[in-house]
């Protein structure tokens, strides 16, 4: 039997989610602030603000504006709204969820002022304890999950019989869930692929090809993998889904907000005209000083990180940027 899923936060992904949860045979509300977003999918089934691309949403997903309404007698309860907002934006649901609600994050981000992961930052606002959070997170670029285009992710929670009932909740014909226990793994390889994704994209912004890219990819890779193993992930999780699959999605496709962010500065655009030009939130933006923080707290050395952060707070050029990714002398694989 279908559960009742609640949406929060109804931009592009979290509406495609929406429709893969309604496809999987659920009853899906999404809470969005704007009531223009609110009376579109309510009344019309389109959100023409972030999802334009799907003329019709399915019957069985509705919206509200109105935070109670919106989660009351809710099975899962699944947050995307923009990683820094979040914590702001939850603090007004604490008290209305369920007791036995379990609360997904489909959110890519580490937040700017404290350092912390979304699963940290979802049970905190929520006072939620770990066996009622879980995090999804692949490479599902929110088009083509959009298009029903075939597509996988993981669901990680600590336990593993709430992961498996997100699981089986929200798989569908064309989206599968895998599940996973490595909360903190799947959080960091979504979060720090974007910062992979805005160099990626630069160096494509600036001419470069294949190389470049695949270069830039496998050091970001062993960069979030020493980074979050550091941090207390299993090192596993970074050749899964969550981990290479995101990084090709996201570093090889325009479709990326983070990718596209990053072909506009290597083209030459500045940080605020970049900013301008995002078609979304590109999470890698504030995320990569969390991450340049987050490996002087560790103790791990994050080149990619530092260089993309001297990028979008100094202006670097791309070739500046691709220099700084090396130490003056040989180093070890
Ligand atoms: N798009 C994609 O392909 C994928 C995105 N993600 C992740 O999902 C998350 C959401 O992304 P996406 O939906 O694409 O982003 P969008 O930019 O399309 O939407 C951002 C969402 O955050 C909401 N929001 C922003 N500020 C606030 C606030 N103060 N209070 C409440 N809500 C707020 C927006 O509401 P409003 O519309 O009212 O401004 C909107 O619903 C991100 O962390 C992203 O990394 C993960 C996988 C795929
Ligand atoms: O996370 C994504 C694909 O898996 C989406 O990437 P962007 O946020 O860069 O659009």
């Amino acid at each position: 039997m279908g559960k009742n899923i609640t949406i929060l936060g109804a931009g592009a992904w979290g509406t495609a989610f929406g429709q893969v949860a309604a496809d999987a045979g659920n009853d899906v509300m999404m809470w969005a602030i704007e009531p223009e977003i609110v009376e579109g999918i309510r009344d019309h089934h389109h959100n023409a603000v972030r999802l334009p691309s799907v003329e019709r949403l399915p019957e069985s997903i509705t919206a509200t504006g109105d935070r109670k309404e919106a989660v009351e007698g809710a099975d899962i309860i699944i947050v995307s709204i923009a990683a820094q907002f979040a914590r702001v934006a939850l603090e007004e649901f604490k008290g209305l969820i369920g007791s036995d609600a379990v609360v997904v994050s489909l959110m890519k981000g580490i937040e700017r002022s404290t350092g912390k992961r979304m699963d940290e930052v979802v049970r905190e606002a929520l006072d939620l304890p770990a066996n009622r959070f879980a995090a999804i997170s692949g490479p599902n670029l929110s088009k083509e999950v959009a298009a029903r285009q075939p597509a996988a992710a993981v669901v990680a929670c600590e336990d593993i019989d709430a992961a498996r009932m997100v699981a089986d909740a929200c798989t569908n014909d064309y989206f599968k869930l895998f599940v996973s226990t490595d909360v903190i793994g799947v959080e960091m390889c979504g979060s720090l692929k974007n910062v992979v994704a805005l160099a990626v994209g630069m160096a494509r912004g600036a001419g470069y090809g294949e190389n470049t890219a695949a270069m830039i990819e496998t050091r970001g890779l062993a960069e979030l993998t020493a980074l979050g193993t550091a941090a207390g992930a299993r090192s596993k999780t970074f050749a899964g889904l969550a981990g290479v699959g995101d990084l090709i999605a996201t570093c090889g496709s325009p479709l990326s907000r983070n990718y596209t962010f990053g072909a506009n500065l290597g083209k030459g655009l500045s940080v605020e005209e970049a900013t301008k030009a995002s078609n979304g939130v590109a999470e890698g933006v504030p995320t990569t000083g969390a991450v340049v923080a987050l490996g002087k707290q560790l103790g791990v050395s994050t080149p990619l990180a530092d260089a993309m952060s001297h990028v979008l707070n100094d202006g670097i050029t791309c070739d500046q940027m691709l220099s700084e990714l090396f130490e003056d002398t040989v180093g070890e694989e």
